[in-house]
């Protein structure tokens, strides 16, 4: 049993007619999952409760208004569950519980999603690729000698590989488009406070946000549905209305007003890559919408802005794992200061602590005007980018990565090579935009993901641009290579 030709409504009317049960749904489920763990490693830990969860969905009846009522579902393993345990993929957090469960996880069970588990990323979803986990390295469905992406890896290649119909991850500098990308599906990064925050394990806490993974465009409205919202607990959440996304999704893009930045078809960007985005801007054109070349000119400093600004926030975020409040404590310290040093050394991994000095060392008097307010100067600079573009277009397309998957340990020596993998999905961070990706190619047997890019608040443009996009082309339709076994 897979999830490959089928959606959330297919399943859902299963559900309703009782031609299956959320219990039978869950079982199978978990049995496919286990069947492909050992090589996929998606999951960090598995819901023990969930078919007893589905059993209380099942004698409640499934809602039929719902299409999440007895869903199985999987969540990134930085939001915080009371249930499972809650690493991060790291070791500072091995065994961690948490006494409440993250706003978007309330959510999706008050909807009656069955949360079947947790799934792998880069520690503290520092990294573009998985391989920066402490516990192991998801591989992509689609080959699984290449890396499914990160930091949100192991929701994208759980999805990808026919596992459940959706997943959420989170996304900083591009955690959900990239993986997206990298393993042929749908991935949304909302508007920043479009979606809650409290109970994600804050990284960069001006970047962040919350976001679905799914197999189609459609799919991925319903998941928004679900999630979007104020929630007293995150004061950066938005208090803006939130619409049906799946409202607009039949109206087309003709007269639509397309970007299509010149600088996301520049150099550093795989020939192939760059031949299906203009492939889709032709059809873009042909389905009645209009295609400008634009400049974002800015975009290019994003990359450097972005580990200045994100690091100084990870620095200050992550002293709280002091080995006193939370998770590891290093065994054998001999006072409180060598306590700190110890656990922090051993808890976190290289790229954590690269994040940490990097942002402590922005933040630090001598420096500070240097890097973190120059920082934030490219920022506005960037933000005023898209202000103009937007004036007289609806959206900006381009490619979400320069490449497809990449082989696992190929960018393990510089760490720069790693970032550069977010050229094009940083900037949508920094300015706070909707960003996101779709299937819209292949090249040596490897998806290549498009993005599109929004207005603020204007997720619903993306996933009509997307839906007509994904009705006449046939890109998330293929099945990956795990999908054979
Ligand atoms: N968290 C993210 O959005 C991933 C980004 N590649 C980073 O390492 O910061």
């Amino acid at each position: 049993m897979n999830y490959f030709d089928r959606d959330l409504e297919s399943v859902h009317q299963q559900l309703v007619n009782g031609d299956v049960t959320s219990a039978e749904l869950t079982k199978q489920t978990l049995a496919n999952i286990a069947a492909q763990e050992p090589d996929l490693q998606a999951y960090l830990a598995m819901n023990e409760a969930a078919v007893e969860q589905a059993e209380a969905v099942d004698a409640a009846g499934i809602d039929p208004e719902n299409v999440l009522s007895g869903m199985p579902v999987a969540i990134k393993d930085n939001l915080v569950t009371t249930n499972m345990p809650t690493t991060a993929a790291s070791k500072m957090l091995e065994n961690f519980h948490s006494l409440f469960n993250a706003t978007v996880v309330e959510k999706l069970q008050a909807a009656g999603a069955i949360i079947v588990g947790k799934t792998n990323l880069d520690e503290f979803a520092m990294g573009s690729s998985t391989e920066k986990s402490a516990y192991q390295t998801t591989k992509n469905p689609w080959d699984l000698t290449t890396v499914p992406g990160g930091s949100s890896g192991g929701s994208a290649a759980t999805v990808s590989a026919g596992q459940v119909l959706a997943s959420l991850g989170s996304d900083t500098g591009g955690s959900i488009r990239q993986p997206a990308s990298f393993t042929g599906v749908v991935g949304m990064k909302p508007t920043y406070g479009r979606v809650s925050r409290w109970g994600l394990i804050a990284f960069g806490s001006s970047f962040d946000q919350v976001g679905p993974f799914t197999r189609t465009v459609k799919d991925n409205a319903y998941l928004l549905n679900a999630i979007a919202g104020h929630d007293d607990h995150d004061a950066t959440s938005s208090d803006q209305e939130v619409p049906d996304f799946t409202a607009h999704l039949n109206d087309g893009v003709q007269g639509m007003r397309i970007a299509l930045p010149q600088e996301y078809l520049g150099d550093g960007i795989a020939p192939a890559v760059k031949d299906a985005i203009r492939a889709a801007a032709k059809q873009y054109e042909a389905l009645g919408a209009t295609v400008e070349t634009v400049s974002l000119p800015h975009a290019k400093y994003g990359v450097m802005a972005y580990y200045a600004l994100a690091s100084s926030e990870a620095s200050s975020n992550l002293e709280r794992f002091d080995g006193i409040r939370y998770g590891y404590r290093a065994p054998e310290a001999k006072n409180l200061e060598d306590l700190y040093v110890q656990t922090r050394s051993t808890g976190f991994g290289n790229e954590v602590k690269r994040r940490i000095m990097l942002g402590t060392f922005a933040l630090s008097a001598g420096s500070f005007d240097k890097y973190f307010k120059k920082a934030a100067q490219i920022r506005t600079l960037i933000i005023e980018d898209f202000q103009k573009v937007f004036q007289d277009h609806d959206l900006i397309m381009g490619p979400t990565a320069p490449t497809t998957a990449f082989q696992i340990g190929a960018e393990s020596t510089d760490p720069t090579e790693m970032y550069v993998n977010d050229v094009m999905t940083i900037p949508v961070n920094l300015a706070g935009l909707p960003g996101m990706s779709l299937p819209a190619g292949f090249s040596a047997g490897l998806p290549i993901g498009m993005q599109l890019i929004g207005k603020p608040f204007a997720e619903s443009t993306l996933y009509q641009a997307g839906h007509a996009f994904e009705q006449t082309t046939d890109f998330h339709q293929h099945t990956p290579q795990l999908g054979g076994k």
